[in-house]
């Protein structure tokens, strides 16, 4: 299937970003850019290490220049990180160039999915549940405001939430994105 756009998967740590922009790929033959591994890739280094040694603005710059950069390129599924909605500019550059669907999970949903790992900076050291809770709400505005379209996550695999994601981009195909 040729996209006419791009899609970017929007949304919170954890609701499954990166494994739905995999799939929706396996599914669609779309290509995928997964904006963190592009970022590791470009710097050689993790993301926990570039938070540690240059801190988060310079981590949100480099986000910023990806985004500018996936909006001159071919339409592909695009895996954000779960920060890259935080900064207007990458918002207005992300509407300029494709579709934003936004996948939700309940927090207790992303505890359980992300407790075992030590690769996200933002909740290393604040690894409970009340944070996760407590950054969801403060993030929500910036996901809803972003966002054409929501679909939640919360015990639905990965196939069926991108069954539902072209699903409703066919709709939206006759009027609103
Ligand atoms: N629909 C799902 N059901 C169960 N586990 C999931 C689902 N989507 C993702 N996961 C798991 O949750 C963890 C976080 O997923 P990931 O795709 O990295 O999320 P994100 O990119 O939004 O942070 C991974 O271990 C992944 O295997
Ligand atoms: O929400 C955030 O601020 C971040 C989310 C991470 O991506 P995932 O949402 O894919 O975990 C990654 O970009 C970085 O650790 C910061
Ligand atoms: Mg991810």
């Amino acid at each position: 299937m040729k996209l006419d756009q791009h899609i970017f998967l929007i949304g919170f740590m954890g609701c499954g970003k990166s494994t739905c922009a995999a799939c929706l790929c396996r599914m669609t033959g779309a290509e995928q850019i997964e904006m963190d591994q592009e970022i590791v890739k470009r710097q050689g280094m993790e993301i926990t290490e570039i938070f540690r040694v240059h801190g988060e603005e310079y981590f949100r710059d480099l986000e910023t220049d990806l985004i500018k950069e996936i909006g001159n390129m071919e339409p592909m599924v695009v895996s954000c990180g779960g920060g890259t909605v935080l900064r207007e500019e990458n918002v207005a550059l992300m509407k300029a160039a494709g579709r934003i669907v936004l996948l939700t999970a309940e927090p207790e949903t992303v505890f359980d999915r992300v407790k075992g790992s030590a690769d996200r900076p933002v909740l290393n050291g604040n690894m409970n549940l009340s944070y996760i809770k407590e950054l969801m709400e403060a993030r929500r505005p910036r996901y809803e405001a972003a966002a054409d379209a929501a679909v939640a996550t919360d015990g639905r695999t990965a196939e069926e939430i991108c069954e539902e994601i072209l699903e409703q981009r066919k709709e939206g195909s006759h009027g609103a994105r």
